[in-house]
C-alpha cells in the first residue's frame, strides 16, 4: 500500500476521512435543526448528538474500511456499497416507523436496539428519530423514559462497534496483507516459532566442479582479502510441504533448493537451466527476498555500499517470470516511474528511454498502455525495467519468453553489451540452451533442486558431451536398399554408432567419442561415404548444449519416465535412448 506499513496507511486515511465526515455531518445536522421546526435543539440534545457523533463517525468510517476488502476496483464501492448503505438506512427507518404506526412499542424498541447495535450506519438515524418523537408526541413520562433508553443505546453502540471493527480490520490486514505486515507496529503478526534447520549435508554424488565452487564460495565468505563477487549464494536450502493426494494422505516434502552454493563475479552472466519445476524461479525469488529460505545465506552487491546506507533498490534489477506491469499505464510511463524510483534524473531518463526504445524496437509502442502490448513487448518492457538505473545485479527469469527470434537476438546483444567486462553481474534462467550458449559465461544446471553442474559452456560440452552427432542427407531418389547399405557403411567406420529416428532421406546417428580416433580421419571417411552413396550433404558435430543437458537430466533423474522442457523440446526416455526434438 503505497510503500507504507498498513497501520500508517489506515491512520493517514482516517486523518482525512474522520474530520471530513464529521464536518459534513455537522453541516447536515445544522441545516436540519435550522429548517425543521419539529426537532428542537436544547443543551441536552446538543451534547447527546455531539457524544453520538464522536462514536458514530469513526464507526461508519471503519465500516467502509472493512468493506473495502470485498472489492478489487474503486468503482465497485460506488456501485454497490453506497447503494447498499442508503437502502439500509431507508429500510431501518421504514421498519421503525411501521412498528410505531401499528402502535407496537415493544417491536419498535427491539428493532431500534438491534439496529443500533448491529448496523453502524443506524445509531445517528435512531437518535434523530427519538428526538423527533420526544418533540412531537404528546409528552408522557413513560414515552420520554422509553425514548431516553433508546437514545442511550444509540449513543453507546458506536463505541462498541469501533472496537469490533478495528479488530476486524486488523484481522483482514493480517490475513490479506503483504510482507510489510511483519514489521508493522500495530498490525504485526505474531511470529510463529521457526523450525530450526540443521546444517544440510553436502550431496554425496556432487560433481567435482560443484564441489570446487562450494569451496570457493566458502573462501569468499570467510576471507576479507579478495575482491568479492557480485553475488554469493551459500548453502541455500528450501523445501515446501506438499499436501498428500487424499485428505488423510501424509504431507510430502518437496525439495526445491538442496544446499546450493555458487557465486557470480562482476561482469559475469550466469545461466540457470533445468527442467520445469527444478527450482530456478524459487532460487531467484530467494535472491530478491520474496521467498524466505530455510537455511543458507545470500549476499548481493557491494556490502560496503549497503553499510553506507545506499538504497538497496539500486543494487538489484529483477525481471520475474510473470510480468509485473500496470495494465492502464503506458510503456513510456512505466519506464519513467521505475527510473524515478531508481533515482535517475529527468534529463538522463529521457535520453535512456529513447535509447531503450530504439535498441529494443519499442518506439511505436511507447504510448500504448501495457494491456495493449503484445506478449513479446511486455517481456521486453520488463527486461528494460530491470536494467534501468544500472543496478549492480540483474536477475532475469526467462526474459525471452514469448519473443520472436529477432527480438531475442536484440535482447541477447543488449545483455552481452551491458555486462561484458563491466562491474555488473546477471543471473538468467532459461529453457533455451541456445540462449544460454549465446549469452552466458557460465551455466549452472539445476535438477530437482540440486546444483548438478556449474562451468563454462565449452567445459560442459567437453566434459559431458560423450557423443558426436552425425546427420546424412541422401539423394531424394534413394530407396530403402540404398539406405541399408549406407547404414552398414557407417557402422564400418563407427562400429558403436547408434541410429536415431530417420525422416525420409535423412539419417541421424549418435557416435560415441571412442569411435572417433581423429577428426581428420573421421571426415576423410565421411567424404568417401558421401561420394560412393549419393549423399547430398552431411554434418558431423560435437553435441550441442541441448543434447548435453538432456544427457545430464536423464542420468540424474533416473526415476523419471517422461519429462518436458517448456515448448522448445521434449524427450521421451525409450529403451533405445531416442532423443526427439
Ligand atoms: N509456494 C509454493 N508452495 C509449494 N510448492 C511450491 C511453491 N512455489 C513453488 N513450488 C514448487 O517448487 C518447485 C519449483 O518451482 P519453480 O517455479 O522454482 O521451478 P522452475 O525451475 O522455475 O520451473 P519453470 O521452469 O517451470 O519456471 C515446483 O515443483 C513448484 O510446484
Amino acid at each position: 500500500m503505497s510503500g507504507l506499513y498498513p497501520s500508517a496507511y489506515w491512520v493517514g486515511q482516517a486523518a482525512v476521512d474522520l474530520p471530513l465526515y464529521f464536518i459534513i455531518l455537522v453541516i447536515m445536522l445544522g441545516t436540519l435543526f435550522i429548517f425543521n421546526k419539529g426537532i428542537h435543539l436544547y443543551i441536552g440534545t446538543f451534547f447527546t448528538l455531539t457524544f453520538c457523533l464522536i462514536g458514530f463517525v469513526p464507526a461508519s468510517v471503519l465500516l467502509t474500511y472493512v468493506v473495502s476488502f470485498t472489492y478489487k476496483q474503486i468503482s465497485d464501492t460506488r456501485q454497490w456499497w453506497s447503494i447498499l448503505f442508503s437502502m439500509t438506512g431507508l429500510i431501518t427507518i421504514t421498519i421503525i416507523e411501521l412498528a410505531s404506526v401499528i402502535g407496537n412499542d415493544l417491536i419498535s424498541t427491539v428493532c431500534h436496539d438491534l439496529f443500533s447495535i448491529f448496523i453502524p450506519i443506524y445509531p445517528l438515524i435512531g437518535v434523530l428519530i427519538c428526538f423527533s418523537r420526544m418533540s412531537w408526541k404528546v409528552s408522557s413520562d413513560e414515552n420520554s423514559y422509553t425514548q431516553l433508553g433508546r437514545v442511550l443505546v444509540s449513543v453507546i453502540s458506536p463505541y462498541l462497534q469501533c472496537v469490533i471493527l478495528l479488530l476486524i480490520l486488523r484481522y483482514l490486514e493480517v490475513k490479506n496483507g503483504g510482507k510489510s505486515i511483519r514489521k508493522d507496529p500495530i498490525f504485526r503478526k505474531k511470529d510463529k516459532k521457526k523450525k530450526m534447520w540443521k546444517f544440510t549435508e553436502v550431496p554425496e554424488d556432487e560433481d567435482e566442479d560443484v564441489r570446487v565452487e562450494r569451496a570457493r564460495v566458502g573462501e569468499y565468505m570467510t576471507s576479507n582479502c579478495y575482491e568479492k563477487p557480485a553475488i554469493m549464494v551459500s548453502g541455500l536450502h528450501k523445501e515446501y510441504q506438499e499436501r498428500g493426494k487424499t485428505i488423510i494422505g501424509k504431507a510430502m516434502r518437496k525439495l526445491v533448493a538442496n544446499n546450493i552454493s555458487f557465486c557470480v563475479r562482476k561482469g559475469e552472466i550466469l545461466g540457470l537451466v533445468g527442467p520445469n519445476g527444478a527450482g530456478k524461479s524459487t532460487l531467484l525469488d530467494m535472491m530478491v527476498g520474496q521467498t524466505e529460505p530455510n537455511a543458507g545465506q545470500i549476499l548481493i552487491g557491494d556490502a560496503d555500499s549497503a553499510q553506507r546506507g545506499v538504497n538497496p533498490v539500486r543494487f538489484v534489477g529483477y525481471s520475474p517470470q510473470v510480468n509485473h506491469l500496470w495494465p492502464e499505464i503506458k510503456l513510456e510511463e512505466h519506464l519513467e516511474t521505475y527510473g524515478s524510483i531508481k533515482g535517475m534524473s529527468r534529463s538522463n531518463l529521457k535520453e535512456v528511454i529513447k535509447r531503450i526504445a530504439e535498441t529494443l524496437d519499442m518506439k511505436e509502442d511507447l504510448h500504448k498502455p501495457a494491456k495493449k502490448l503484445s506478449t513479446g513487448t511486455q517481456r521486453k518492457l520488463c527486461f528494460a525495467l530491470s536494467l534501468l538505473g544500472n543496478p549492480d545485479v540483474v536477475l532475469l527469469d526467462e526474459p525471452s519468453n514469448g519473443m520472436d527470434s529477432k527480438a531475442k537476438q536484440r535482447m541477447w546483444k543488449v545483455i552481452r553489451s551491458t555486462f561484458k567486462g563491466k562491474e555488473q553481474a546477471a543471473v538468467l534462467t532459461t529453457h533455451f540452451m541456445e540462449e544460454a550458449e549465446a549469452v552466458c559465461d557460465r551455466v549452472a544446471i539445476i535438477v530437482s533442486g540440486q546444483l548438478r553442474y556449474i562451468g563454462s559452456v565449452q567445459h560442459l560440452k567437453s566434459k559431458f558431451g560423450r557423443h558426436f552427432s552425425l546427420d546424412l542427407k541422401l539423394d531424394a531418389d534413394s530407396g530403402l536398399q540404398q539406405m541399408e547399405l549406407l547404414h552398414r557403411e557407417v557402422l564400418k567406420h563407427f562400429p558403436n554408432a547408434f541410429r536415431q529416428d530417420s525422416f525420409a532421406s535423412l539419417m541421424s546417428y549418435k557416435v560415441p567419442k571412442s569411435d572417433v580416433q581423429s577428426l581428420s580421419q573421421a571426415f576423410f571417411n565421411l567424404e568417401q561415404v558421401k561420394r560412393s552413396f549419393n549423399v547430398e550433404e552431411y554434418s558431423f558435430s560435437q553435441s550441442t548444449l541441448e543434447q548435453v543437458f538432456i544427457e545430464l537430466a536423464k542420468e540424474q533423474e533416473e526415476d523419471d519416465n517422461f519429462a518436458t522442457m517448456n515448448s522448445t523440446l521434449c524427450w521421451n526416455r525409450r529403451q533405445e535412448d531416442t532423443v526427439a526434438f
